[in-house]
């Protein structure tokens, strides 16, 4: 037998999971998760919270599911497979939480990367209050990551965020709350720090820049990079590279974004890597 052929006879894939929602339009929630996860080599499994009825143009509609359907999904996939890191993603409600923060809890599940899904780049709520008090005092603190975006580092940190400094004291605040590692994203910043993010562990305060890319089309960055970071931990990276690779990942993604749908389009998961000749198609398709 040949290296190649025991090799795909037995490969050892490690395994993520998200607890998140869906997007119908295909660039946010579960579905931007699973082809992060594909993108890196793991193999994903998903538990889903809600469906949205959503498109390039935003949300039109939100249904939740039964906190038991959670729960099962969850229970499923972990009594199975070993699972090497986890992210959250919209989890809707209190109830929804309260149940994902169980079963994170009873499972024992770690590499557990929390996208705080709160508010939306425009600063938009998109939970209920309760829901945010949930969140912030119960779950983020079980993360091995958490990953805020301005509006969400705003509400768990208590602090007005403007400039990068206000970035860094955000980042340092959230981390008192138990979480090993912060990660205060600025896709919502202005000027030269838009996409400027800024990582705390409690010992290292890094700021983490690559270049801003100009395009519109940023739909589903944060639950890319959220994912991308689960993936990298799944891999058995530590968490400032789980973190540093992601952020690469989601340049590289948002430099290929695409121009789909009437509002801003999603990032592009694999088209880095299509091969010339498939973008030449696509571009003279009608
Ligand atoms: N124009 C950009 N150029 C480079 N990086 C960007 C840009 N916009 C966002 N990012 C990066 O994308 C990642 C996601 O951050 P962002 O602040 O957009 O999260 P989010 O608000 O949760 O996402 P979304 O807007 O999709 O809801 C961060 O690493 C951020 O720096
Ligand atoms: C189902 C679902 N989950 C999350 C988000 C936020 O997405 P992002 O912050 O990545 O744009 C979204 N728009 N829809």
């Amino acid at each position: 037998m040949s290296d190649l052929q025991a090799i795909s006879l037995s490969p050892i894939v490690p395994v993520a999971l998200t607890i998140a929602g869906s997007d119908s339009g295909g660039g946010a929630g579960i579905q931007a998760d699973l082809k992060t996860f594909a993108f890196h080599g793991v193999h994903g499994t998903s538990a889903l919270t809600c469906i949205t009825a959503q498109s390039t143009m935003g949300v039109t509609r939100v249904d939740g599911l039964p906190v038991e359907a959670i729960a099962a999904q969850i229970d499923a996939v972990v009594q199975d497979m070993r699972v090497q890191a986890v992210k959250t993603g919209m989890l809707l409600n209190r109830e929804i939480i309260a149940a994902v923060v169980e079963r994170v809890q009873s499972l024992n599940l770690r590499n557990l990367v929390v996208d705080p899904v709160m508010v939306s780049r425009t600063g938009a709520q998109l939970i209920d209050d309760e829901a945010v008090t949930l969140l912030r005092d119960v779950l983020v603190p079980l993360g091995a990551i958490v990953t805020p975006n301005r509006y969400e580092a705003q509400i768990l940190s208590g602090l007005q965020i403007n400039t990068l400094d206000d970035m860094r004291a955000a980042a340092q605040r959230i981390h008192k709350c138990g979480v090993s590692g912060v990660l205060v994203k600025g896709g919502g910043m202005a000027g030269e720090l838009r996409g400027v993010d800024v990582w705390f562990d409690g010992d290292c305060l890094e700021t983490l820049r690559t270049v801003t890319v100009e395009t519109r089309n940023t739909h589903g960055t944060g639950c890319t990079l959220s994912a991308a970071i689960a993936a990298n931990l799944a891999l058995g990276q530590d968490p400032l590279t789980s973190v540093k690779n992601a952020k690469n990942y989601v340049t590289e993604a948002l430099q290929f974004a695409l121009e789909i749908g009437q509002g801003p389009g999603p990032v592009g998961h694999f088209f880095p890597y299509l091969t010339e000749h498939r973008r030449l198609n696509y571009k003279s398709s009608p």
